[in-house]
């Protein structure tokens, strides 16, 4: 890299528009969608996708909700034309759908592509042609005056063709490809000379697409570009302002975002973000950032995995694990700090509250994500994560001292093994350390009696292997049991409820025991019936301070 990268690089120059009105205002509802995933994504991919997969790719793409899908570029190829064609003809395009192609501004190309759409009820076509300096003097080799008069050649060929297949809704588009990197006034030139040509009106609108071909600038200054484009434009009530952003500076969802309070009322994108180079602006991450602000996006995501899967599965690249909203990792807490706050947040929630969960902007429920996947405990972790998913998979409520005391454990399995320790590791190291059910004292039977106040207590025990018989009396079992086993302990807690999760059924007891000493251990035990739950789990509190 150059020490000096100005040596290389320019700076964007910004717009002046100090009357720009969009950093005052905030998104209410959706745009109309644009999917280019069949085009700009497929032109974009190292094998693009055949006949069969893009037909499979439309279908989900309709189930996802969009109603306007531009499918090809028919006459790029053969494949392309065949696919438009195959829609037409075979009747997979539902009356409330619009099929858009994009064309070149080349005679041919243009002939070709109302050849492909015959018989169509209704179509969009798209035609681009670049306008900024590089591709007018690099590209082109064509002045201002060349590249407009080519924007209305193809225009002008346009309507005619339209006109000559009146069986067929037409809409008309037009790019100036490379708006963002352009002089505005000469885009604004551009666009009105196309609107000129087809003679939009406010029930036949035509669609003024300002695409950032490549991302030139700050999310900002394409704003401003657009509310500039959004405010001169001629006709403007007979335009639906539409934007394509691309991604290569990594800013492409704020760039539509800004773009749509400057004015935009269309986003063009493909899910996942997929496109040239960096790809275009992720109309996933769009909708569902409008989703968790409260405004229906009109896509649907509610099985975002099948979604993801089947895009993965066409174009044969991976959605990266921390994707927003659809990744692998993107509602899962492995640090400490952030599971106690994810876990405290999902107890205290109120079903019809609005979502308020520490750290997690969307319910992962509603995309079809279940909360078993919001924990995930490592080395990173601490008591609050892990006692979530013993509670979630197992059914456990550990004492707070206990949750603690177990973590402790917890730490050094995912330290020495380095590794991830999901419910079952959990749940089988729960169960070795605490329910192993092995030491010194073992129970075999009890009987109680109750004296007003005072409990009395027969105990038939194993120690060491050997019968032992012994007797005690207190104020409740468990002080009766002490007293029995004339150990020099105090019960500091004691706790416990029903299972019913994870195969297992009965009681768990968890008792604290103190010695006069100052240590401390858990005992816990499961069992059929409650009385016999706490004094096991007496006994294997006496077995760990006996170790
Ligand atoms: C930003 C975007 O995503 S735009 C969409 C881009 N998508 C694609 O290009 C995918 C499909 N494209 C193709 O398959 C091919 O490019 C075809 C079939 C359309 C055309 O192929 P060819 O004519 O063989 O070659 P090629 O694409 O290199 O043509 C470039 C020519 O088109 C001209 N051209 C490029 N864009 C346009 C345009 N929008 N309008 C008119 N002419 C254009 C170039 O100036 C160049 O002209 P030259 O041959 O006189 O120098
Ligand atoms: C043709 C236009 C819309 C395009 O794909 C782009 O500029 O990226």
């Amino acid at each position: 890299m150059l020490a000096n990268p100005a040596r290389k690089y320019t700076a964007f120059r910004p717009l002046p528009l100090p009357e720009r009105q969009w950093p005052q205002r905030q998104l209410r509802h959706a745009p109309q969608w644009l999917s280019t995933d069949l085009r700009d994504g497929n032109q974009a991919l190292p094998r693009p996708m055949d006949s069969a997969t893009k037909l499979r790719y439309f279908h989900m793409l309709l189930a996802c909700g969009f109603r306007q899908i531009e499918v090809a570029f028919p006459a790029a190829s053969q494949t392309d034309f065949d696919f438009v064609r195959t829609l037409i003809r075979d009747g997979h395009v539902p009356d409330d759908v619009t099929l858009q192609v994009i064309t070149q501004s080349r005679p041919d190309l243009i002939a070709r592509t109302f050849e492909s759409l015959q018989g169509a009820p209704r179509a969009i076509v798209h035609l681009y042609n670049a306008i900024a300096p590089a591709w007018r003097e690099q590209v082109f080799g064509m002045g201002r005056d060349g590249v407009r008069q080519l924007a209305e050649r193809g225009a002008t060929q346009i309507r005619d063709m339209a006109q000559a297949q009146p069986d067929t809704a037409w809409q008309f588009q037009y790019s100036p490809e490379t708006f963002s990197a352009a002089e505005p006034e000469f885009a604004l030139e551009v666009c009105d000379a196309v609107s000129a040509i087809w003679q939009p009106t406010p029930d036949a609108r035509m669609i003024i697409n300002l695409p950032a071909t490549v991302e030139m600038s700050t999310p900002n200054t394409y704003a401003d570009q657009i509310e500039w484009m959004h405010t001169r434009l001629t006709r403007r009530d007979s335009l639906i302002l539409s934007v394509h952003p691309h991604n290569d500076r990594g800013c492409a969802v704020a760039a539509a975002e800004l773009a749509l309070l400057a004015g935009a009322e269309r986003v063009e994108g493909c899910l996942f973000g997929h496109g040239e180079r960096t790809g275009n602006v992720d109309l996933l991450t769009l909708a569902l950032n409008l989703y968790s602000q409260g405004i229906a996006p009109g896509l649907d995501f509610s099985d975002i995995d099948a979604v993801r899967q089947h895009v993965e599965d066409s174009i044969g690249l991976p959605v990266h694990p921390r994707h927003p909203y659809a990744g692998d990792l993107v509602y899962t807490a492995f640090s400490g700090s952030h599971q106690d706050a994810i876990r405290k947040g999902m107890a205290l929630r109120q079903p019809d509250a609005p979502w308020n969960v520490p750290y997690l902007p969307l319910d992962p429920a509603d995309v079809g994500r279940n909360y078993e996947a919001v924990i995930r405990v490592n080395s990173q972790s601490g008591k609050g994560g892990i006692s979530w998913l013993l509670e979630q998979v197992h059914g456990l409520h550990l004492p707070r001292g206990l949750q603690q005391a177990f973590s402790h454990q917890v730490q050094h399995y995912t330290d020495r093994s380095g590794q991830e320790a999901d419910a079952a590791t959990l749940w089988q190291l729960f169960r070795q350390h605490y329910l192993h059910g092995q030491g010194r004292w073992q129970y075999r039977s009890h009987q109680q009696q109750q004296h007003g106040t005072q409990t009395m207590l027969q105990l038939v025990l194993e120690r060491d292997g050997q019968a032992h018989v012994c007797s005690g009396s207190g104020e409740s079992p468990l002080a009766a049991m002490l007293q029995a086993l004339a150990v020099p302990l105090e019960i500091t807690e004691h706790a416990g409820h029903p299972l019913g999760q994870g195969g297992s059924t009965g009681s768990i007891c968890y008792v604290q025991l103190t010695h006069h000493d100052g240590r401390q251990a858990y005992g816990v035990a499961e069992d059929s019936d409650t009385q016999r739950a706490a004094l096991k789990a007496v006994l294997a509190g006496v077995n760990m301070l006996a170790n």
